[in-house]
């Protein structure tokens, strides 16, 4: 399998016919807060765990597109802008020097716009080292720090203001109503059994109604600092915190998380440590539903490794509102002929949707989740994260998270893995506790 890839691209500095951009070493990122000091406006782009990650404003160049050629097209538009650009990178590590954010829709069919998007200044900073990149199309612009700094000042100095919440704000019903997502459910269970599949991923959505508009920025900080192990994305209103990493790539190295098996910490026992343990890692029908999506995930990603290695059995991934079974993969990426390793957008084309989000085997899964879920997924469980120039990127599986359609109307997305033994009300109860992160963070409460 020839699998594109973008090092042998990566533009000689000095070379100049479009992008340009320069990355600079910064000292002065406060340890406590690391980027959300910087998470100010509502047009954030974010990538944020633990503090370290990517935020980015404004923006230099843009692709969009939609069909089933989405990855390869976004590739083939990175690379041809690659080849074109001039880059000035002091540090060299992933994610440093010119990089694209991106989310995807979900369906190939989907009419939603898959997009990459190169900003402007990005704020980096990964294993404690921070750095500033400013990306520019205009051939006489100066590249300096003093430039840099300019540039991100100017989008710092009018902060987006917090909001709190009011009386009239409310949260409304998506799409289906909870009886129709749990005969959904019921229905998709019946195909289970049938033999037609071993596993659909069936989602919903809620709509938040809000009187005041969104606080993106604001949002984002609660969700970063509440969920600090997952990676807090937002692309173009795309919004959340998401627990499941599609792929990440850094230099030959592959990783990924998995995810398959849900339990709701709100009706926990307080005084039973080991009850994540016993119901989860102890439950046939939870453990079948994980081997499903780390078998897709293992297999489709095995063609282009030298080696992987995964633990036998998953942990117990523990999140404010929800226990998971998680298995997380590393592996050493095979060299092709041209020396190269797969870019992590390649990955991503051949990986997505995996189990975890669709189903398995995937065409049928796919074909009833259109069927079924009479939801347009757009973004919604589709890859969101960031390139950069060598290929390197995280991947995250959209999830826990929202589309802000108008600035007072936010939609809400969950959805759930259906086996032979799943049951409609413990589905919908489980949806509730995938929205309940985003809830939380717009100020929201569910309904009881
Ligand atoms: C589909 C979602 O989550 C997925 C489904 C899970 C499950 O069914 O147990 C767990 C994690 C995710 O892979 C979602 O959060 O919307």
């Amino acid at each position: 399998m020839s699998t594109p890839s973008l090092t042998a691209l990566t533009p000689a500095p000095g070379q100049s016919r479009g992008l340009r951009s320069i990355t600079l070493a910064r000292g002065d990122m406060d340890p406590q807060s690391g980027l959300l000091g910087y998470v100010v406006r509502n047009d954030a782009r974010t990538w944020i765990r633990r503090g370290e990650g990517l935020v980015a404003y404004g923006e230099t160049a843009r692709f969009t597109v939609t069909g089933p050629d989405r990855f390869t097209q976004a590739q083939e538009w990175w690379r041809r802008e690659l080849a074109g650009a001039a880059v000035q990178d002091d540090l060299g590590v992933p994610g440093s020097g010119l990089i694209a954010f991106g989310s995807f829709a979900f369906s190939k069919t989907s009419l939603h716009e898959s997009r990459l998007i190169v900003p402007e200044v990005v704020l980096g900073c990964s294993e404690g080292r921070a750095w500033l990149t400013y990306i520019t199309d205009d051939a006489e612009a100066e590249l300096s720090a003093e430039a840099a700094e300019a540039a991100l000042a100017a989008y710092l100095v009018e902060p987006d203001s917090d909001r709190s919440p009011r009386p009239d704000d409310r949260l409304g019903p998506g799409v289906l109503s909870e009886d129709q997502y749990k005969l959904a459910v019921a229905r998709g269970v019946k195909h289970v059994q049938a033999g037609e599949l071993s596993k659909l991923v069936l989602a919903r959505d809620v709509v938040a109604h809000l009187e005041t508009p969104v606080a993106t920025a604001q949002v984002l900080r609660e969700l970063a600092v509440r969920y600090e192990d997952c990676w807090t994305y937002a692309v173009d209103g795309l919004i959340g915190s998401t627990p499941e990493m599609l792929i990440k790539v850094e230099n030959n190295t592959a990783q990924a998380r998995v995810l398959a098996g849900t339990l709701d910490r709100a009706n926990a026992p307080a005084d039973d440590p080991d009850y994540p343990n016993r119901v989860l890692a102890g439950s046939e029908k939870q453990l079948h539903e994980h081997q499903i999506a780390i078998d897709s995930l293992t297999e489709t990603l095995q063609p282009f490794t030298s080696s992987m290695t995964s633990h036998s059995e998953p942990f117990v991934l523990q999140l404010p509102n929800v226990w998971h079974l998680a298995s997380d993969v590393t592996a050493q990426l095979a060299v092709d002929d041209g020396g190269q390793v797969p870019t992590s957008l390649a990955l991503v084309q051949a990986l997505h949707p995996t189990a975890a989000v669709c189903g398995t085997p995937t065409t049928v899964a796919g074909a009833l989740i259109r069927e079924l879920e009479h939801l347009q997924r757009g973004p919604y469980a589709g890859p969101v994260g960031w390139i950069d120039a060598g290929g390197n990127g995280e991947w995250g599986i959209a999830l826990r998270g929202a589309v802000i359609e108008t600035p007072t109307r936010v939609r809400l997305y969950a959805g759930c893995g259906i086996v032979e033994g799943s049951l409609p009300d413990a589905e919908l109860a489980e949806t509730w506790s995938k929205f309940r992160p985003m809830i939380q963070a717009l100020g929201l409460s569910a309904p009881s």
